[in-house]
């Protein structure tokens, strides 16, 4: 039996979000919908969760000690790990002490750094992936990239959102692919994995959501990545039955390993009716923003029922879904949008503008969404209204 207490009295369901971005605010306001007690923290104030939480604290979330002050002081009944940029050393510890970690303290270690889920997936679940090697040195990533050949990928081990991602084509890339990864990396220089390029017909994000009631998977996400970062988004990717099987076989043994409840991304590469695992969040994905219109559960809503232990009995997708983000060039503590009027002229468009307090060179602001009678159709739409959005900085 699930009970929810009253918000800032002695019976209150505490939710602590370790990271505040876009994805944690639609995670808080499906939290306060159910009347928990939403505390949000990231290392910046004015996070767009913090805009939305009952309050907040601005840490180095990257720092042990600082994190455990925190939690020990707001002892959480769930604790939702929203970022890759966590100490999730503290979490395990804190989990071992009785804290509920989401999914689990080790889903969030092991994916937080790109060894701990490639070896996990590889090696120990036999899941495809793209062939790979970890380096330390400059002398041994260049001996990686000959072994795996041209063209390859290299991506720092502690990243996200193509941060210090670089796809090399020739021998001339292999430098400044390796000083890029060197800045990109969260947690400062040092380790790099090396990827063999996958040649995919497409990709998809199969969310899939662990449950008090079992497993359930959403319509398979398509999308679009440039320097490895999402451009675009949408539901649901046409696929054979043989990929989407081979998909939810991966996506079961993942997130079956990882265990715990919760909303998992999984990142699936595919080609023909073969599919290659590529990497897995543990919580909701970007490109799953597109569910805040495709779906009567969005991959937010799902998440807190999942974290709750609330039942989610079925899934409602609505056809021909999209989204398109709305990236922000510049510098600047007030940036203004405009022409929103514009922007959302045309019917079943929807916008999320996320509050971010400064821009200082490329950031993610916001997102539109549409419903259209096609893929094509929604994407267009989707991509209209997104440049619809003017940005004053
Ligand atoms: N081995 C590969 N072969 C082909 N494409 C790849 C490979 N690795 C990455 N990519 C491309 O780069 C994108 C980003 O890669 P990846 O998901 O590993 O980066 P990330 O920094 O973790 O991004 P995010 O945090 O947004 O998920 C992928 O979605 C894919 O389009
Ligand atoms: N691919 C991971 C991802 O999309 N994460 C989302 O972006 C935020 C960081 O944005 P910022 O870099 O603009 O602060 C994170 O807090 C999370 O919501
Ligand atoms: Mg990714």
């Amino acid at each position: 039996m699930v009970s929810i207490g009253t918000p800032l009295s002695p019976t209150a369901t505490r939710v602590l979000l370790c990271g505040s971005g876009e994805l944690g605010k639609e995670v808080a306001i499906e939290l306060q919908r159910f009347g928990c007690e939403v505390i949000a923290v990231d290392r910046y104030a004015n996070a767009p969760a913090m805009q939305v939480a009952h309050r907040s604290h601005v840490i180095s979330m990257l720092d042990g000690a600082a994190l455990r002050a925190v939690i020990e002081q707001e002892k959480p009944h769930y604790i939702v790990p929203e970022i890759e940029a966590i100490a999730t050393a503290t979490l395990v510890e804190l989990e071992a002490e009785g804290y509920t970690v989401i999914p689990t303290a080790r889903a969030a270690q092991l994916t937080m750094n790109r060894e701990g889920i490639r070896r996990l997936a590889a090696e120990t679940l036999g899941l495809p992936t793209s062939p790979y090697r970890f380096a330390d040195s400059f002398e041994d990533y260049a001996a990686a990239v000959e072994a795996l050949g041209f063209p390859c990928v290299v991506k720092p081990i502690m990243s996200s959102s193509g941060k210090g991602q670089s796809l090399l084509r020739c021998a001339d890339d292999v430098q400044k692919a390796w000083d890029y990864a060197q800045e990109g990396g969260r947690a400062g220089k040092g380790r790099v994995i090396v990827e063999g390029f996958i040649d995919f017909d497409y990709e998809i994000t199969l969310l899939t959501v662990r449950h008090a009631g079992g497993t359930t998977f959403c319509a398979p996400v398509g999308h679009r990545q440039e320097k490895g970062d999402y451009q675009e988004s949408w539901q649901p990717q046409p696929m054979t039955a043989e990929a989407i099987a081979a998909s939810e076989r991966i996506a079961l043994a993942v997130t079956e390993a990882l265990g715990g409840r919760g909303l998992f991304g999984v990142e699936l590469f595919i080609k023909g009716n073969e599919v290659w695992f590529s990497e897995v969040s543990p919580r909701p994905h970007d490109t799953g923003l597109v569910t805040l219109i495709s779906q009567d559960l969005s991959e937010f809503a799902l998440h807190a029922r999942a974290i709750l232990g609330l039942p989610i009995p079925a899934i409602r997708q609505h056809g021909p879904a999209a989204s398109a983000v709305i990236l922000v060039e510049g510098d600047s503590t007030q940036p203004v949008f405009g022409n929103l009027d514009a922007a959302l002229s045309e019917p079943d468009t929807a916008l999320r503008l996320f509050g971010k307090p400064e821009i200082k060179g490329q950031r993610r602001m916001g997102v539109a969404l549409a419903l259209d009678d096609s893929i094509e159709d929604a994407r267009a739409k989707a991509l209209r209204a997104a440049s619809a959005v003017s940005t004053q900085r």
